[in-house]
């Protein structure tokens, strides 16, 4: 069976624009899969460091030398001709133009909104993840009211990914506050998850459920939303939260919170260290953070922020 294949390490990158689009190429004639579409990349050479190959697969398949990329998901997928071990970067920066050299077409994409295809099997996950954004915004009403927390969402259009967290109210007023987002957040394109129980939510009109660590311990399977995410500290909790095919994970606390006056904070070298293993999920670091720190929380292995007070001041 492919399962006792020998493992082959493979590198890929998506080359991020500001406007959030990313180039695909088509794989050449000659390989399996030719035709498909994929993140540029290709197989680590022995001895070889990852960053490395990143390096030359771009500079051989398309002449461009890349000066910033981070970390970002890692997968193994089994095909019926290799099994391989897939390590995605997010490109920022590059010096030169992508040229094809290997006879590919290439195509910069807007997450969600493809209009190449078909892309390889392994990057359904990876592609979606892709469609959330930088800044992952929890809601503050038990902090400054119910009005006070809608006009700040109102006033904060770049904030796309809300998670209602409201835990002092009831299941009537959380379904009235959630109807009141998501009145404001749709219409932006933006999507609302909401940190509760997932049966109270048949009928609401939000895009999915946040767990907290108590229903991530209890889940036997993920729930049937279109997003599922869960708060995660430990190493185990993720690999769960990866194992149930859930689409995020916040996972802290980073820095010290006033949410948390007691515990000690991870600082990022701990985050870097529970992500040391690889995971398929987007990875959102939390905890006393602003946007501000965007910048290191990638450079950690992060996808994004995930911000509380920090979101609304
Ligand atoms: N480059 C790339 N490969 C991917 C992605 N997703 C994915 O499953 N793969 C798989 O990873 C493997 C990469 O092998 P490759 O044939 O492209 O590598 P290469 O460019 O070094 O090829 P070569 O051995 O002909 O020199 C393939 O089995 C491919 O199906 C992706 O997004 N990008």
């Amino acid at each position: 069976m492919q399962s006792d294949h020998k493992i082959i390490p493979v590198v890929a990158g998506a080359l991020m624009r500001p406007d959030g689009s990313f180039m695909l190429g088509s794989r050449p004639e000659g390989k399996p899969y030719a035709g498909y579409w994929e993140f540029p990349g290709g197989k680590v050479e022995p001895g070889e460091a990852p960053f490395a190959a990143l390096v030359r697969e771009f500079h051989e398949e398309m002449g461009i030398t890349v000066t910033h990329a981070t970390p970002w998901l890692t997968k193994v997928h089994h095909y019926e001709h290799a099994s391989v071990h897939l390590t995605f970067y997010r490109i920022w920066a590059w010096d030169g133009t992508p040229q094809p050299h290997e006879g590919q077409d290439f195509a910069w994409q807007v997450p969600g909104q493809y209009t190449v295809g078909p892309m390889l099997p392994a990057n359904g996950p990876i592609l979606k993840s892709l469609e959330l954004p930088d800044v992952y915004a929890i809601s503050c009403a038990h902090e400054i009211g119910v009005e006070a927390f809608l006009d700040a969402l109102e006033a904060r259009p770049e904030l796309t990914l809300i998670q209602l967290r409201e835990p002092q109210l009831g299941r009537d007023e959380l379904a009235a506050l959630a109807e009141r987002v998501a009145a404001i957040v749709h219409p932006r394109g933006g999507k609302v998850v909401v940190n509760a129980d997932p049966a109270w939510l048949a009928g609401w009109p939000v895009d999915g459920v946040h767990l907290n660590g108590q229903r991530l311990a209890e889940a036997t399977v993920r729930p049937d939303f279109a997003w599922v995410g869960a708060s995660v500290h430990s190493t185990e909790e993720l690999n769960k939260a990866a194992e149930l095919g859930l689409d995020y994970v916040l996972l802290g606390h980073v820095k010290a919170t006033a949410s948390h006056p007691g515990a000690a904070p991870l600082g990022w070298d701990g985050f870097e260290c529970r992500l040391a293993g690889g995971t398929p999920l987007p990875v959102y670091a939390l905890g006393g953070l602003s946007a501000a720190d965007l910048g290191d929380a990638r450079a950690h292995g992060a996808h994004g922020v995930a911000l509380m007070r920090g979101a609304w001041r």
